[in-house]
């Protein structure tokens, strides 16, 4: 028995599932999920001493690899001058000025301690500054697992087959309107019909939770003007994409400008931060400064923001992002040629440093029923033949895959090397 398998049943006792977070259960590519003891750079080790190359990199934030030095080193010494105040600390003020340096549509930000908590603050703030209930989500988007949001959505809740969790009272979840992801045309019906009812669209601009789906040509500019049309506000979820396609994230790598952005991952450095800010004018409703509550004991942690900070100077580096980039889209070449070779039908999607695989007669994937379409059999096997050649990918058909900076030239190249073994035995 591995020691994965024996810490799997200990955890099972005490933990439902065993896990903290199910999609880490491996639920649906069966098998134990994997337990990891240090990460280092592009790499994971078990606690059995196996090495993987990780291209899940903690879901996102390990932008610059595992453990970077600077990073690492600069939580250290912050960490001497305590963990926590629950009370200003002036960090927070730095970090708030370098996402609006960064961002041009962020004017005021306000630091959580989750992309959730970022993502069910955004709704509030909408609804309690229009004044309206209703929200516009789209299927397979996956924006945490607040009540409104978990209606259709996607991640773990999808590949758990649970996508609109009991106990979402049936009145909440009826102001959730969900449409089809990247149909602009039935965006335009629903606001003709009942636009000037929405409190705001939500939306991921980059798919990272139903596998890796960008926009389609003109889909942001849609949601763009039919908010400005209806009054209605446009918030970005950049958790996932926010610093990781590109410095400033989806909204500027396709030059739409959203009224308010939600952020996680990347600006935490690998610690639990998320972050939600726009325009002052919406901004200026959330408390205490306007009427629509929100709070956190440890919103803004001291330790979280150095994390973050510093991530963010590190990745404002000139080239970061064309390297990172490169680098992804290297993997994929490499991955689409073993695949053809081997005579599976097989694509990719890349936006940045994210990726998606299918198994797919299909091309160009940008439809949520084109993912649910894959042969989810064949990722199951490769899934597996990959883990077992030393490649951590994502346990999910559901989620995006991550590139880090410091995954070299011959990470990539083994990695491409198993992906050849193993499509041949599919
Ligand atoms: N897609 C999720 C996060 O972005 C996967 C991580 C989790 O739910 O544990």
């Amino acid at each position: 028995m591995s020691k994965s398998q024996m810490l799997f049943e200990a955890a099972q006792k005490h933990i439902p599932g065993g896990v903290n977070s199910p999609v880490r259960a491996f639920k649906s590519v069966g098998g134990t999920p994997v337990f990891f003891k240090a990460a280092k750079g592009a790499y994971l080790t078990d606690e059995d001493d196996k090495q993987y190359i990780d291209y899940v990199g903690s879901w996102g934030p390990a932008i610059l690899g595992h453990a970077h030095p600077e990073v690492i080193k600069t939580v250290q010494e912050k960490a001497e001058f305590g963990l926590s105040f629950g009370a200003p600390t002036a960090i927070e003020t730095t970090m708030a000025d370098k996402i609006c340096e960064i961002i041009p549509s962020i004017e005021m930000v306000r630091m959580v301690s989750s992309g959730t908590e970022a993502t069910m603050t955004a709704i509030r703030l909408a609804r309690g500054y229009t004044g309206r209930d209703k929200i516009v989500k789209f299927e397979g988007c996956y924006h945490g697992h607040s009540d409104s949001l978990l209606v259709k959505a996607g991640s773990g809740a999808l590949t758990l087959g649970v996508p609109s969790s009991p106990g979402v009272p049936a009145a909440l979840a009826s102001e959730t309107i969900t449409l089809t992801h990247n149909d602009a045309d039935e965006v335009r019906r629903v606001f003709a019909e009942i636009g000037e009812q929405v409190a705001c669209i939500i939306v991921e601009p980059v798919a990272g939770n139903m596998n890796c789906i960008p926009p389609e040509e003109g889909f942001l500019q849609t949601l763009r003007e039919v908010c400005d049309e209806s009054g209605a506000v446009l918030i970005f979820d950049e958790v996932m994409c926010g610093f990781r396609v590109g410095l400033q994230g989806a909204q500027g790598y396709y030059g739409v400008q959203p009224d308010l952005t939600t952020y996680g991952k990347v600006i935490g450095g690998g610690m639990p931060v998320g972050a939600f800010g726009g325009k002052k004018e919406i901004m200026s409703h959330i408390a205490p400064l306007g009427p629509v509550y929100q709070a956190g004991t440890l919103s803004g942690n001291p330790i979280a923001m150095a994390a973050g900070l510093k991530t963010l100077e590190l990745i404002s580096a000139e080239d970061f992002f064309e390297t990172l980039t490169a680098k992804t889209t290297k993997l994929l070449i490499g991955l689409q040629q073993a695949a053809d070779d081997a005579g599976i039908p097989f694509t990719t999607n890349q936006v940045g440093g994210m990726f998606g695989y299918f198994f797919s007669e299909q091309k160009n994937i940008s439809r949520f029923a084109q993912v649910c379409q894959g042969d989810m059999e064949r990722f199951k096997k490769f899934y597996h033949g990959m883990l077992n050649e030393g490649v951590y990918l994502a346990p999910s058909a559901f989620e995006a895959g991550f590139v880090s900076i410091m995954h070299s030239d011959t990470d990539i190249e083994q990695t491409i090397n198993a992906a050849a073994k193993v499509m041949k035995t599919l």
